[in-house]
């Protein structure tokens, strides 16, 4: 059964969730409450004593209205119900207490190898268990071999698939797989990387010793070479106040690309956004911040696979502007952030929709610079101002560092 209360977790979130409720993170059955949490980071401990490497904590926003005593089901982005949580204790931000999980079906790729660590463990029963963590593909099979030999044990694949790089980390295992002696598992296990490496190494062996490993070996790190710039993908983000310039330079760079071929290249046009992406939106903030979340979601998956996309609208806030930013990088892309810095005034003597003159009489509200607000980047990538600058330079102001930058050829 569900609960009243909703929450989406996030990326790592959900993966530790999954790791809870398989039986993989035991001895936990459910996020730490502050006083585990503060053990493990004071001691490497649980609260009683048992040891335990890593905080395993699920953040809430203090505006969530749960409160101890609520239940809180748990959704994955896509919706599905995953567990539903029965809130203990609220404190530092995060939530604990009991979850039951809500057996959602598995998807996503391979999850017919997402195995619960009891299911491995009965297959395996008695034996001993040789078991390989990896993030990457593994570079010597033979000591692989030989250990497992050496030790008569079994031996048990576990890719820690996490994140854009999950779906290569299992294709690894299974090529590994083939070349290791018959008998060898895979389970595909989601724990997320810690940041300290001696605290993932601890994780990784709790992990596996949960799935019965009685011996574990951690695969290489992984080696991780960005593609050349050329190939990668790139959001090219103009943000500025109306009649700045950014429509007209954004035009101006995407046919100057198109010319020269070089790329893919997608225009998400400000007016062409507001009239189908986010039609019936306003400019209140909660709009607005909505209007360019959607912008950055369409122009990381153009970016995803090595597309170039270019974005003009005015974004006013710093925070929305940070948040498009991190996906574009969470997808393996770059982010360019480019001010349109036409000062204000300027912007006003164009009035070219004479929207200015509407705002400034109170008929247009909340109009960006003259009555809601602009947070000017201090995190640009590059200032542009069209004040007197031809628009054939201002398109070459941008193009260069492109072209400089390896991403344009
Ligand atoms: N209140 C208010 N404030 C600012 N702009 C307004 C407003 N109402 C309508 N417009 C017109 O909408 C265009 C800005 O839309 P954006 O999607 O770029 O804005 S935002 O990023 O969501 O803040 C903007 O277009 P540009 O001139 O191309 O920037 C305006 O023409
Ligand atoms: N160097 C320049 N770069 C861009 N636009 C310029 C430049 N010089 C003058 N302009 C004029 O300024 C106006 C900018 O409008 P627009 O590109 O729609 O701005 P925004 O998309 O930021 O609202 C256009 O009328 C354009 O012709």
């Amino acid at each position: 059964m569900t609960a009243p209360f909703e929450w989406t977790p996030d990326a790592r979130e959900l993966a530790d969730l999954e790791l809870l409720l398989s039986g993989a993170f035991q001895p936990l059955t459910g996020f730490l409450t502050s006083a585990d949490a503060h053990a493990v980071d004071e001691h490497g401990t649980l609260a009683d004593g048992t040891a335990w490497p890593a905080p395993v904590t699920l953040a809430l926003p203090d505006d969530h209205p749960a409160a101890p005593g609520d239940r809180i089901t748990l959704r994955d982005p896509e919706g599905a119900a995953l567990a539903v949580l029965t809130v203990t204790e609220r404190a530092d931000g995060s939530v604990a207490g009991p979850l039951e999980t809500l057996d959602a079906p598995e998807h996503g790729p391979f999850a017919r190898l997402r195995r619960t660590p009891a299911e491995v463990r009965k297959e395996l029963a008695g034996r001993e268990v040789l078991a390989v963590t990896m993030r990457g593909p593994l570079d010597d099979l033979e000591e692989i071999k030989a250990t497992a030999e050496e030790l008569d044990a079994a031996i048990l694949l576990l890719p820690l698939a996490f994140g854009e790089g999950g779906p290569a980390v299992v294709r690894a295992a299974l090529k590994a797989r083939d070349r290791l002696p018959e008998g060898t598992l895979v389970a595909v296990v989601p724990l997320a990387p810690r940041h300290e490496p001696s605290i993932d190494l601890e994780l990784r062996e709790h992990v596996a010793e949960a799935y019965g490993a009685t011996e574990h070996l951690a695969g290489p790190e992984p080696v991780t070479l960005p593609g050349p710039p050329h190939r990668r993908g790139l959001v090219v983000f103009l943000t500025g106040l109306s009649g700045s310039g950014k429509s007209t330079v954004a035009r101006g760079l995407r046919d100057a690309l198109l010319e020269r071929g070089s790329r893919t290249v997608t225009y998400l046009d400000g007016d062409v956004v507001r009239h189908l992406l986010s039609a019936g939106l306003s400019f209140s903030k909660k709009d607005r911040d909505l209007n360019i979340r959607r912008i950055g979601f369409v122009a990381a998956e153009a970016a995803r696979h090595g597309g170039l996309a270019i974005c003009a609208p005015i974004a006013p806030y710093a925070a929305t502007r940070d948040e498009v930013r991190a996906m574009v990088e969470a997808v393996g892309a770059d982010f360019l952030l480019v001010h349109v810095s036409t000062p204000l005034a300027e912007c006003e003597r164009r009035d070219r929709k004479g929207l200015y003159a509407k705002a400034r009489a109170g008929i247009i509200p909340e109009f960006t610079g003259v009555s809601d607000p602009y947070e000017e980047p201090d995190d640009a990538d590059l200032v542009v101002d069209t004040t007197s600058i031809s628009v054939e330079r201002a398109v070459q102001q941008v193009l260069d560092p492109l072209i400089q930058g390896g991403w344009v050829r």
